[in-house]
């Protein structure tokens, strides 16, 4: 209940066995490091799209707009095959770049720590979507919210990103 109040982006967290593709909508992602470029995700340990992962060492991070809801309904719930309806292209590592998606991140496992219930999940960036400027998915009190930017320059008060970050 309390934690909910911190609003986050959604990403769905990609990867694939060779067989068959596999994900699951996630919150805790966060960028972590600029040099070495680093993200994280803090999967469940029961969370079965992480098995497939951990045994893979790739993953890929899919962004989420603010139109797919849909999307992060289907891959925050267990499902028999959360792609049935879902088109997607694959990464330079194999994993599923969703259709429609903000943007992207490739990555190659480098780090997994113990967290309780959770893993910490550390990635090495191996390769980064385009840009886009359409709005995000946001995920607040456990419902989907869509806010205005304060301002058209926000860019301009911002001292970062800088034109050689990763991010
Ligand atoms: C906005 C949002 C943000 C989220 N953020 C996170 C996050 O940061 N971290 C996180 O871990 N989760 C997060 N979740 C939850 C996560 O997306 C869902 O739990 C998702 O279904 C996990 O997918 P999975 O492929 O790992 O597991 P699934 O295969 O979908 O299974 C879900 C759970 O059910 C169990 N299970 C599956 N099949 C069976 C079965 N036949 N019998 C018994 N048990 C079974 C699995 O062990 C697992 O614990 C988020 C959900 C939403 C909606
Ligand atoms: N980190 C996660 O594993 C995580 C995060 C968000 C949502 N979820 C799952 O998605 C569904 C809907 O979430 P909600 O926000 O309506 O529920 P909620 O209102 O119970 O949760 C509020 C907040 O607590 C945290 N949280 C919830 N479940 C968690 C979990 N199992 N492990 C760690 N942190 C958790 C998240 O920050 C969430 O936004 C639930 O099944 C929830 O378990 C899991």
């Amino acid at each position: 209940m309390v934690l909910g109040h911190f609003c986050t982006g959604v990403a769905v967290v990609t990867g694939h066995d060779g067989k068959a593709p596999v994900g699951f909508a996630c919150q805790s992602f966060a960028a972590l490091s600029l040099d070495p470029p680093l993200v994280l995700f803090c999967p469940a340990k029961t969370s079965r799209t992480w098995a497939v992962l951990a045994e893979s060492g790739r993953f890929a991070v899919n962004v989420l707009s603010e139109d797919q809801q849909d999307v992060s309904a289907v891959f925050g719930a267990r499902g028999a095959d959360k792609f049935a309806s879902i088109d997607w292209t694959p990464a330079p590592s194999g994993s599923p770049l969703l259709t429609g998606a903000l943007t992207w991140i490739d990555c190659a496992l480098e780090a997994v720590h113990e967290a309780g219930d959770h893993y910490v999940v550390v990635g090495r960036v191996t390769a980064l979507g385009e840009p886009s400027d359409a709005r995000p998915l946001l995920f607040h009190r456990g419902r989907y919210t869509v806010t205005e930017p304060v301002t058209d320059d926000l860019a301009a008060l911002m001292p970062w990103p800088r034109p050689d970050d990763w991010l």
